[in-house]
């Protein structure tokens, strides 16, 4: 109930703050709305029981010809201040998922929590109106309350308590939706996610050649059988709830009528009142609908403010050009309790060219994680330019690295724009151009659109990874970090770009991943991870003379 109130106040505060305007006119013209039955009650008795004929008649006919008008006017006040605020909550989240951090991301409920909030957005923008809504719809009962009461007090009573059914079952509802939505939400997640599998270009590409995409659709069903089940049992609960609602309603204005005639209320002062408690059924009917939606939306408004409050502000990188040293110093790390580094010890300097190799799973992308700040140390240190880094912000950290990770994005925007977000700043087209020089880019326009999907070009997995690292280059960042950057790219282009590395290594600090036994020939220092444990370190030459060692076997079988 709690949340369903703070979800009614921040919409309205949101909405105060976005769409004033349609709010204001909006939240008058119910108010306007609140007195018509009542009126209604006072002119019929004042024309039945004879106190004068044009005046009331006169009343009567604005109040009924004005309620359809007002009505929709609101209502389209109403929407129009929706639209306005879901564009806001868009917006906001589309900020918010832009400053969330690496580490952040690495996060198991991240995902789910900013799924959850994007659904909210429809449902937050079309809270704003509901608790004027509400609101009015309690004015109206006590105006009709009044006015009954001025014939007979019970009567009035009776008229007012009918209120009282529809908000307990729509707190009952709400309690009920509360625990069954976030399961009805795991559910869609998980068939949003084998759905996109069926229907992107690569992995579905795949299953129509295995021929297996049936499976991933059995899944998808699944899913979909068990949110329909849960939903469904939630819709079951809550008709049964509202028609009981509904049957006590309606018993209740019925006692209304009863103790009028009862009480000795004249003809017209009974039809007066009928006429008014049918128009205020249909006022509660909408509060019921009106509170129905509050507390519909508000687990997942609490969920969407809960987690854009847990976003910090944005914090700029500024890129830090030139970097004396980066180091690992005795770091050790586990997951959840499962060691993967053990008292690891890594640097490098400015102008080198320095390789981490190992088997899958050896521990190199953790090493690099922690060296970026995606993770921290259980122990040890991580030093740059000799310093702990702990005491950089996440965003200060960042700016040291050029990181080209194994799962580089494929950005299908235009061809300046897929290049520029190599920076956190604007770039000149220049300096794009600059950043494709010798790749198969070097001669497209700039405003080339990339990706079939969108009527453009489609490219090669090595000519993604090819202007991935071309971000990399426009960064220039003090420190690059290459997490096996040219497992897509041809062998004469690998060279190419090995090449151009040893041709610019003075620049930076360069840290390569790689499988490759060639590309580690001219390191300045190879680091053999295995199992989470430096075991040997040197230069390519260095670590072959070595016959029975860790480096030695693993690239046995790529000695030219
Ligand atoms: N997020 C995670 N949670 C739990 N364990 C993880 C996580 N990421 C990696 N691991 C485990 O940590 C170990 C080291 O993984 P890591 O990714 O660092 O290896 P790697 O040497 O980079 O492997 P590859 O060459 O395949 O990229 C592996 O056993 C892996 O299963």
């Amino acid at each position: 109930m709690l949340d369903a109130f703070r979800t009614a106040r921040d919409s309205m505060l949101d909405a105060l703050r976005v769409a004033p305007g349609w709010l204001a006119a909006h939240s008058m013209l119910q108010l306007v709305l609140a007195f018509l039955p009542g009126a209604q009650v006072v002119l019929i008795r004042s024309l039945v029981d004879g106190g004068g004929t044009w005046g009331p008649l006169l009343g009567l006919t604005v109040v009924v010809g004005a309620m359809y008008p007002i009505t929709q006017v609101s209502n389209i006040a109403g929407q129009r201040m929706m639209l306005r605020l879901r564009l806001d909550y868009r917006v906001e989240l589309a900020h918010v998922a832009a400053r969330l951090s690496p580490s952040r991301l690495a996060e198991p409920d991240v995902v789910r929590d900013l799924e959850t909030s994007q659904a909210a957005t429809d449902p937050m923008s079309d809270v704003a109106g509901k608790p004027v809504q509400v609101l009015s719809a309690a004015v109206t009962s006590v105006l009709l309350c009044i006015a009954i009461a001025s014939i007979n007090v019970l009567s009035g009573l009776l008229v007012l308590a009918a209120l009282v059914p529809t908000v307990l079952a729509f707190t009952l509802i709400s309690r009920m939706e509360a625990k069954g939505w976030p399961r009805v939400g795991e559910y869609e997640r998980a068939a949003a996610y084998a759905t996109e599998q069926l229907i992107q270009q690569r992995s579905g590409t795949e299953l129509a050649v295995l021929g297996s995409g049936w499976k991933v659709a059995d899944q998808i069903a699944g899913s979909r059988t068990q949110a329909t089940y849960v939903l469904d049992r939630m819709i079951r609960t809550a008709m049964n709830l509202e028609l009981a609602a509904a049957l006590v309603t309606v018993m209740l204005f019925g006692g209304a009528l009863i103790a009028l005639v009862t009480g000795g209320a004249n003809g017209g002062a009974a039809a007066a009142a009928v006429a008014g408690t049918i128009t205020g059924l249909n006022a509660i009917r909408q509060c019921g609908y009106a509170f129905g939606s509050i507390v519909t939306a508000a687990p997942q408004a609490m969920i969407y403010r809960r987690f854009a409050r847990s976003v910090p502000p944005a914090a700029r990188q500024t890129v830090v050009p030139q970097v004396e040293s980066v180091a690992l110093e005795h770091v050790s790390f586990a997951y959840d309790d499962v060691p993967v580094l053990h008292d690891v010890c890594i640097e490098a300097h400015r102008g080198e060219l320095v390789a981490l190799v190992g088997v899958n799973g050896a521990g190199k992308s953790t090493a690099i994680n922690l060296l970026v700040g995606s993770l921290s140390p259980d122990c040890g240190r991580v030093l740059i330019d000799g310093k702990d880094a702990r005491h950089l912000t996440e965003a200060e950290r960042l700016g040291y690295f050029g990181l080209l990770v194994q799962e580089f994005g494929r950005f299908e925007f235009t061809l300046r724009d897929a290049v520029a977000l190599g920076s956190p700043d604007p770039v000149s087209d220049q300096a794009v151009r600059t950043a494709l020089t010798d790749t198969f880019a070097a001669g497209l326009p700039l405003d080339t659109q990339l990706g079939q999907q969108w009527g453009g070009t489609g490219i090669s997995g090595g000519q993604w990874q090819r202007l991935a690292l071309s971000r990399i280059r426009l960064r220039n960042a003090g420190v690059w970090i290459l997490d096996e950057p040219t497992s897509a790219i041809d062998a004469e282009a690998e060279r190419e770009i090995f090449a151009d590395l040893r041709r610019t290594k003075d620049e930076r600090i360069t840290i390569v991943v790689s499988h490759r036994a060639w590309t580690l020939r001219e390191m300045d220092r190879i680091y053999v991870i295995d199992g989470g444990t430096v075991v040997q370190q040197g230069t390519y030459p260095e670590l072959m003379a070595r016959q029975t060692g860790r480096f030695a076997r693993l690239f046995a079988a790529q000695q030219e």
